[in-house]
C-alpha cells in the first residue's frame, strides 16, 4: 500500500516509487514503494538484511539509488547529497553511536547547527565578529535543544563520561538542532538495556507529539514499535511485504513467516 495515509487526509511529506539499489550482484533494494504522511511516527521493519539501512542511506543521500524516485516536500531528491537534503529538512542518527566522544556535549549539537546556519568556515576560524554572534546564537539554540531532551545539566561534560543511553540522547540533540521536519532514526535502541529502551521510546513518542515531528523509525525492539508507532512498514528482500497498525501487523501470515523463516537462520522474532 501506499495510499492508508493519503486515506486519512494528510498530505504527503515522503514518497518513494520503484527505489533500487544494487552494490555489483547485490540487490540492496529490488523496488520500495513508501508513503509517509505528514506528521506520522512510523516504524520500518524487516529481518536482517531487507534493505532497511540502505533505504536511510538513499533517502538522506548518502548513497545514490540504481533507480526510482523519491520525492520529499514536493521535490525530487533523488540523487542529492546528503547537505542538500538536511537543509530540506531530513536529519538522520546511525545504527552506532557517531559523536565526539571527547568533546563536550554542547559542542556536539552545535555541529548540528552550525551544518545549517553557522558563518562559514572562514569567519569561524578568523573569529570575525558575525561569526562570534553567529556562535553565540548557535550555542544559545543548542542550550534549547538539549532542554528538550533533559541534558541542558550535562552540556558541558564530556560526551564519553555520560551513560550510553543520554549519548543517545545527545545524537537526537545534534539532528533536532538542524531543526528537521522528518527524522530517521535507525535502530536507536541497540546496546541499550530493556529499562533504556523503554525511556528512550518514550522520548521519541514525546519528540513526534510535542514538536509535531515525522519520525520513521528502524528497530528490532518489537516492543518499542508496537507500543509507540502508529502504522508499520515491513520490508523483506529489498520491498515492502505488509504494512498495516501494529495489530495488523502482528497478525499478518505474510510477517510472521518472513520472520520464522529468518530466525531459522538466527535472525530476531517479530512480537
Ligand atoms: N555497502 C554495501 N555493499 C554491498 N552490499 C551491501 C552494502 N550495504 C548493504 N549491502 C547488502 O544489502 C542488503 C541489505 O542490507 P541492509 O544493511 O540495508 O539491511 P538491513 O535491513 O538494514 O539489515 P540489519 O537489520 O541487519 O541492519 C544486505 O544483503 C547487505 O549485505
Amino acid at each position: 500500500m501506499t495510499g492508508r495515509a493519503m486515506e486519512a487526509g494528510r498530505e504527503a511529506l515522503l514518497t518513494v516509487a520503484g527505489l533500487k539499489k544494487n552494490f555489483g550482484g547485490v540487490k540492496a533494494l529490488e523496488k520500495l514503494d513508501l508513503t509517509i504522511a505528514s506528521g506520522e511516527l512510523v516504524g520500518l521493519i524487516g529481518p536482517n538484511g531487507s534493505g532497511k539501512t540502505t533505504a536511510f542511506n538513499l533517502l538522506t543521500g548518502v548513497f545514490k539509488p540504481s533507480g526510482g524516485r523519491i520525492v520529499f516536500r514536493g521535490q525530487e531528491v533523488a540523487g542529492n547529497r546528503p547537505e542538500q537534503n538536511a537543509r530540506l529538512g531530513m536529519a538522520r542518527t546511525f545504527q552506532n553511536i557517531r559523536l565526539f566522544r571527547d568533546l563536550p556535549v554542547i559542542d556536539n549539537v552545535a555541529v548540528g547547527l552550525h551544518m545549517r546556519h553557522g558563518a562559514g568556515f572562514w569567519p569561524t576560524v578568523l573569529r570575525f565578529p558575525t561569526a562570534a554572534r553567529s556562535e553565540s546564537k548557535i550555542r544559545e539554540r543548542a542550550l534549547e535543544v538539549l532542554e528538550i531532551l533533559d541534558l541542558r545539566d550535562r552540556a558541558g561534560d564530556l560526551v564519553a563520561n555520560l551513560p550510553y543511553g543520554d549519548q543517545r540522547k545527545v545524537e537526537f540533540a545534534r539532528a533536532l538542532a538542524t531543526e528537521p521536519v522528518l527524522l530517521l532514526l535507525d535502530e536507536p535502541s541497540a546496546g541499550m538495556n530493556p529499562h533504556e529502551t523503554a525511556e528512550l521510546g518514550a522520548t521519541i513518542s514525546r519528540l513526534h507529539r510535542e514538536l509535531g515531528l515525522t519520525i520513521i523509525l528502524v528497530e528490532h525492539d518489537m516492543k518499542m514499535i508496537m507500543t509507540h508507532c502508529q502504522r508499520i512498514h515491513v520490508m523483506h528482500q529489498g520491498r515492502i511485504l505488509a504494512e498495516g497498525s501494529p495489530m495488523e501487523i502482528q497478525r499478518d501470515p505474510r510477517v510472521i513467516e518472513a520472520y520464522l523463516g529468518r530466525r531459522r537462520e538466527g535472525a530476531h522474532a517479530v512480537a
